[in-house]
């Protein structure tokens, strides 16, 4: 667990090959917006293609980092995720959306290992992630941001940093001392990548909410992760900070070629960063495609405005005009 916080290379869902560094990757995606992957048809939902997919076959860049099938939780009665399947592949920013109640937590925390499946299958880089605990799906190259940040607010930020270094690398607190050079330096490489290294030894507790919000992120990225999972990164933050964090996570996700599934109410990050869009309805998923898609799709804006409205009436944030999000 010694190697350089320099990014691993992708590898191939099934086999362990790595078949795409981020060198490789961000050579062929001389566009930084683009889309890296056109949509792979799942069970009962048609992949109509998303804006970046139309005409033909897979880029070899487009290598499928987590598959989720059938994917189900039973609360009780109540069945929160049933028989939910999608693909999230590499340097891919892929929005879950839905109103409240949609299973979209749910769905976060099986994949996470948070919460123990009822049935289905989610594969990471070709290995099962059902079963296992949470700590080993991090430890995996699952790395995971929570709505609220956790970080240590008496310690500085670059503490913050080194001490998530440690645990990635399975050090005991007693390696503190003798670890600290290396792991000073390659938290202030991580706190470059987030453009927090002028702030390294500031306290945390004396930090804007958006430079925390950047922390946490350096503290998932010391894990190197594959797939990074962010439930509401942005919730709390006001528009201009919201696009600035989302701004940094889609470049981070493109240039390391690391997949990024986040879940969002506020329906203009998604629409201006989502590579792709999966909805959920009821636990269910009712459409998948494009952002352009998702926004004229009938079944989602029922979900969403009833009849009659759209986003665009709705200027883009559905949940605050109907008291269906949070
Ligand atoms: N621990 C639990 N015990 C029982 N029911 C639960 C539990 N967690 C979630 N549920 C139920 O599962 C369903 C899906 O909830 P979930 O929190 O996943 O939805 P969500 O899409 O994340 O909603 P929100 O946008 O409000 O966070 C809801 O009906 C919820 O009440």
């Amino acid at each position: 667990m010694n190697e350089p916080l320099s990014r691993r290379g992708v590898a191939a869902a099934g086999g362990g090959e790595p078949v795409s560094s981020p060198g490789a990757w961000a050579a062929r995606s001389s566009e930084p917006d683009s889309s890296p992957c056109a949509p792979i048809p799942v069970r009962g939902i048609p992949a109509s293609g998303g804006e970046a997919a139309q005409g033909g076959a897979l880029s070899p860049a487009c290598v499928s980092v987590l598959s989720v099938r059938g994917l189900r939780k039973a609360f009780g009665g109540n069945l929160a995720v049933d028989g939910v399947d999608f693909d999230v592949h590499a340097g891919e920013m892929l929005a879950l959306i839905g109103p409240n109640g949609a299973g979209k937590s749910t769905t976060f925390n099986m994949v996470g290992g948070q919460l123990p499946a009822s049935g289905g299958s989610v594969r990471f880089r070709g290995s099962e992630l059902l079963g296992l605990s949470a700590r080993r799906i991090a430890r995996l190259g699952v790395g995971r941001t929570f709505q609220i940040a956790a970080v240590f607010a008496s310690m500085t930020v670059c503490q913050n940093v080194q001490m998530a270094l440690l645990a990635a690398r399975r050090r005991v607190y007693g390696f503190w001392r003798p670890a600290r050079p290396q792991q000073h330096a390659q938290a202030l490489e991580l706190l470059q990548q987030v453009g927090m290294r002028d702030q390294a030894e500031r306290s945390c507790s004396e930090l804007a909410y958006g430079d925390v919000k950047r922390v946490e992120l350096a503290m998932a990225l010391a894990g190197d992760p594959a797939l990074l999972l962010m439930d509401e990164p942005a919730a709390g933050m006001a528009p201009r900070e919201r696009k600035a964090l989302f701004e940094l996570i889609r470049g981070l996700a493109r240039a390391r070629g690391m997949a990024v599934l986040f879940t969002e109410h506020s329906m203009d990050v998604v629409f201006d960063y989502a590579d792709r869009v999966i909805v959920l309805a009821r636990g269910r998923l009712i459409a998948q495609g494009g952002v352009s898609e998702i926004r004229a799709h009938p079944e989602v804006r029922r979900v969403y405005f009833g009849s009659g409205a759209s986003f665009e009436a709705a200027g883009a944030e559905p949940f605050a005009e109907n008291e269906v999000g949070s």
